[in-house]
């Protein structure tokens, strides 16, 4: 697979992963960061883009505004269970966290027997991290496959070093669409980069559209291009903007 294009302010609409894309994973969640020139280069990206710029994550749109601040950004937060097409628009929910109480109450025991497992709440979705503890990725995969049990409600998902659960229905793809119709998105041809296995559904979305699709990392994946890190991603984006 070859290296990407470089980014068209003047044609392109540009998508991009979080965790693993433009910040390094880290053992803490909440221990993540971006160096200031970096988030001003991004910055720049999005006025050359015409504000043409989203960030898609698992992570939910207040977070991704903490670890992003000042900036302000369109996003799909969650895997796309929340939405925000303006930078300073409010932020939309298509579910609210009470879906998930009885899979919270359920994950009680195994978090309280294996204390090396990490529960990270995002209201709309529940994830179990297992990246200090490995040996613990079956118990944390059974753990979610108990607790959902008869829940064709909730779709589980593994990503990198976690399990996640959250409502069915939307997904990094889905959400990429929806954004595509709406300015300052439509009539731009999209550009996604992202690293993880959930962010697959939004690079063959890419692809099959004809746009640029990025893989970041050796995992295996629909994307036409490849950057090799992080690091390669802020050359990428800074040699754009
Ligand atoms: O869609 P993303 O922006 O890539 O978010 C996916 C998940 O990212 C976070 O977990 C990942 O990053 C952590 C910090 O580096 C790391 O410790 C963990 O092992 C990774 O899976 C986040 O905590 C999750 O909620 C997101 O779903």
């Amino acid at each position: 697979m070859s290296l990407p294009p470089l980014i068209d302010p003047h044609r392109h609409a540009v998508f991009v992963d979080f965790d693993g894309t433009l910040v390094e994973l880290v053992d803490d969640p909440q221990a993540v960061a971006i160096a200031p020139a970096a988030l001003e280069r991004l910055e720049a990206l999005q006025a050359a883009l015409g504000g043409a710029l989203a960030v898609v994550s698992g992570r939910r749109i207040a977070d991704l505004d903490r670890f992003l601040a000042p900036m302000r950004f369109a996003a799909a937060g969650v895997h796309g269970l929340e939405r925000r097409v303006r930078p300073d628009g409010a932020t939309e929910r298509l579910a609210g966290p009470e879906v998930l109480d009885d899979v919270r109450e359920k994950l009680g025991g195994p978090l309280r027997d294996n204390p090396r497992l990490k529960l990270e709440d995002k209201g709309t979705a529940l994830v179990l991290h297992y990246r200090t503890a490995p040996d613990l990725k079956a118990v944390a995969e059974r753990a979610m496959a108990e607790a959902t049990a008869g829940r064709h409600d909730l779709n589980v998902m593994n990503g990198d070093n976690i399990v996640e659960v959250h409502p069915t229905g939307m997904d990094k793809g889905k959400a990429l669409a929806a954004m595509m119709r709406d300015a300052p998105f439509a009539g731009r041809v999209p550009v996604y980069v992202g690293d993880d296995t959930t962010d697959e559904f939004a690079l063959k979305h890419v692809r099959d559209a004809g746009g640029v699709s990025v893989k970041v990392g050796d995992k295996r994946s629909v994307a036409e291009f490849r950057l090799a890190g992080v690091a390669a991603v802020h050359r990428w984006l800074a040699a754009s903007a």
